[in-house]
């Protein structure tokens, strides 16, 4: 999903650089002092226009959350819906999700979130997915021991693919649903902009999965 360039973007960034971080190595073994209270981390990759993770927040004061987004024009909207919010549990970070291995410790993430990621479905692309194996390897690393990855697309190609991926990875599988929203788990499931715009077309898949 590539989107026009917003010429407000980067100076609203560089406005809010207490709720958003462009230069995430620096935080590394930092990031709890971004936030009022030491709590678990949870990490979304792809936040988009950030209406997951704000909702997550709000319903989960006793979590901190980070927002991982590799678009300006993006994350900038979604600080917005950050600053209008009030939250202090989000910290957006402006960053190549690719990279999160450099930004925490070992074991530093409670749980990951990765929700409508792009499908990438030309097979010399494979290595872009974000439930590659390339990826996995990264997300073991950062993810506290049994520390969930939960993911939600309405792509089925992108599912069955990410299916033997984790598979092929040795990960346990807690959570499928191949149709969520007309099923037991959709019991408090926070939709995301792009579930709420895809729903009508077809059924949301969804996966939580542990190394
Ligand atoms: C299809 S959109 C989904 C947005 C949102 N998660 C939703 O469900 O509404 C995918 C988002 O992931 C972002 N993205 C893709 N690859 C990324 C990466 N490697 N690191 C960080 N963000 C990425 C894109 O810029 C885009 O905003």
């Amino acid at each position: 999903m590539r989107v026009r360039k917003k010429p407000w973007a980067a100076p609203y960034i560089k406005d809010h650089a207490d709720l958003i971080v462009t230069d995430p190595a620096s935080q590394l073994g930092h990031w709890q002092e971004r936030f009022p209270s030491q709590q678990p981390i949870q990490v979304e990759i792809g936040i988009g226009k950030g209406q997951f993770i704000i909702e997550m927040a709000r319903q989960n004061p006793e979590i901190n959350f980070l927002g991982i987004e590799i678009q300006e024009s993006v994350i900038a909207t979604a600080l917005r819906k950050l600053v209008e919010s009030g939250l202090t549990n989000v910290q957006l970070v402006e960053t190549d999700g690719a990279n999160i291995d450099t930004l925490f410790a070992e074991g530093e993430v409670d749980k990951l979130y990765l929700n409508f990621s792009d499908p990438w479905p030309k097979k010399r692309h494979t290595k872009r997915r974000l439930t590659a194996p390339n990826f996995l390897v990264h997300y073991q690393k950062v993810l506290k021991k049994a520390g969930r990855i939960q993911f939600k697309t309405d792509n089925r190609g992108l599912f069955e693919y990410s299916l033997m991926s984790f598979n092929n990875f040795g990960m346990t599988f807690e959570e499928v649903w191949l149709d969520l929203h007309n099923s037991d788990g959709n019991v408090g499931n926070v939709q995301t902009e792009y579930e709420e715009k895809f729903s009508a077309k077809g059924p949301i898949y969804k996966l939580v999965a542990h190394f």
